[in-house]
């Protein structure tokens, strides 16, 4: 079961897990093991159990088993072929252990040994949730750090190298940023969240929450204020390109893209938006702006919104270039020529931090990047 678990409200919606569930309790023959590779919250399986044991034809058997899937998008087909590690986690009865050993044997034929981890149905679903928020709970961590630089003339980028290199801490997952996006990271730190307060836990709750979702948030709006107080507090009917709509390189996906939150304030400030993406289709980009979740006035955001296909008709006659995602193409652009086309003085805000600053202030931009006073 590899399906859809989106969040309803701050509670996981099993809605389709259950569905899902019932479609195989009908269809199935024989012995079966169901294996659960959906992120979901803690005691899924058991869910899963009782709603195929209740519907339990003569001669059919299930067994459950979670292995959380821990691939990456943009990357999916070497995460697939070399992951760190394989979890797998099943009944502690002797059946269970058989379905486990029968799932090792699938993976066995592209994995060593070593690196398939078997354990308990419970640990394996926590798991997943621990290692997605401990992921995001070192962006945020860096992104915090970020504040601290900008207002003291810090390097975001030197600190994180300097902490990086203690083998304690580890160098990945310490880009500061504008901040996580992606449909999993605030979905599955908010599934712990809501686990914790069910188990009333409200100081892990409040841990977790704080830390990894409220500094996510605070790092967006933080970004647009930034941007606000360059263009000298008024953005309305200001031209601001957005370069990069996907949550990260390499994907469409849109799924609670940093850009999305960026556009919205940019957009109730009465900015004029162009935007520019590799990948990302003009349809995708209007309905994740005109949810209701996002904007209250879907026919303004329409007007005030502009799609290209190319990097310099979008920051045309721009007050200011906003990078969102970090395209390796925006690192190969003719930033002279895009300066020359765009209004003066001419501001670049950097929220991945992946520009040349000292040649972009050279030709005469104003530079803003995330973790780096520059001006
Ligand atoms: N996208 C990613 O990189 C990763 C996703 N996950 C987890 O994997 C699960 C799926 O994620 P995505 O593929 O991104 O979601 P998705 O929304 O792109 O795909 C889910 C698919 O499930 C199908 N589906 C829904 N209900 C169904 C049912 N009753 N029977 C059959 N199919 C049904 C939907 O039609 C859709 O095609 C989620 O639990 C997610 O947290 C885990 C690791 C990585
Ligand atoms: O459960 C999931 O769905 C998956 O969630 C993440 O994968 P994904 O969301 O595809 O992408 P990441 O590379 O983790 O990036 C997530 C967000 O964090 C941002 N990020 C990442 C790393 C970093 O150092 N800084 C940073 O801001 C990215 O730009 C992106 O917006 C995890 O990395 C996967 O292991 C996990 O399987």
């Amino acid at each position: 079961m590899s399906i859809s678990s989106f969040l309803q409200g701050r509670a996981a919606d099993l809605r389709y897990i259950e569905a899902a569930a019932r479609t195989i309790g009908d269809v199935a023959e024989g012995m079966k093991i169901v294996v659960e590779k959906s992120t979901v919250p803690v005691k899924a399986a058991e869910s899963i159990n009782t709603i195929l044991r209740a519907n339990l034809r003569p001669g059919v058997n299930f067994q459950v088993l979670s292995n959380p899937e821990f691939l990456a998008e943009g990357s999916a087909i070497k995460d697939l072929l070399h992951p760190d590690r394989i979890l797998i986690g099943g009944d502690q009865t002797p059946e269970g252990q058989k379905a486990i050993k029968e799932l090792c044997w699938v993976y066995k034929h592209w994995i060593s040994d070593s690196k398939i981890i078997t354990m308990n149905t419970w640990s394996s679903e926590l798991s997943k949730l621990a290692a997605n928020a401990f992921l995001a709970q070192r962006i945020s961590s860096i992104n915090a750090i970020s504040a601290i630089c900008e207002a003291t003339g810090a390097c975001v980028s030197e600190v994180s190298h300097a902490i990086g290199t203690d083998t304690r801490i580890g160098s990945k997952f310490l880009e500061a940023s504008v901040g996580f996006g992606g449909s999993c990271f605030q979905k599955d730190v908010l599934n712990l969240v809501y686990l914790c307060e069910s188990l009333n836990l409200q100081e892990v709750a409040n841990y977790w929450y704080q830390q990894v979702i409220e500094m996510n948030r605070y790092q967006r709006t933080r970004f647009v204020r930034r941007i606000a107080e360059k263009l000298f507090n008024t953005l309305t009917d200001k031209k601001i390109t957005i370069f990069g709509f996907a949550f990260k390189k390499n994907t469409g996906d849109t799924r609670e893209s940093p850009a999305i939150y960026v556009c919205k304030h940019l957009l109730e400030e009465g900015a004029h938006i162009s935007i520019y993406d590799p990948k990302v289709n003009q349809q995708q980009i209007i309905e994740d702006l005109t949810h209701p979740d996002i904007m209250d006035k879907p026919e303004k955001v329409l007007e005030l919104l502009s799609f290209h296909t190319n990097p310099y008709s979008a920051s045309e006659r721009a007050h200011a270039v906003v990078i969102c995602t970090e395209w390796d193409e925006f690192l190969h652009l003719d930033y002279k020529k895009i300066y020359n086309s765009m209004l003066k003085p001419a501001f670049i805000f950097d929220g991945r931090k992946i520009l040349n600053v000292d040649e972009l202030l050279a030709i005469g931009f104003q530079v803003e990047t995330v973790g780096r006073r520059t001006t």
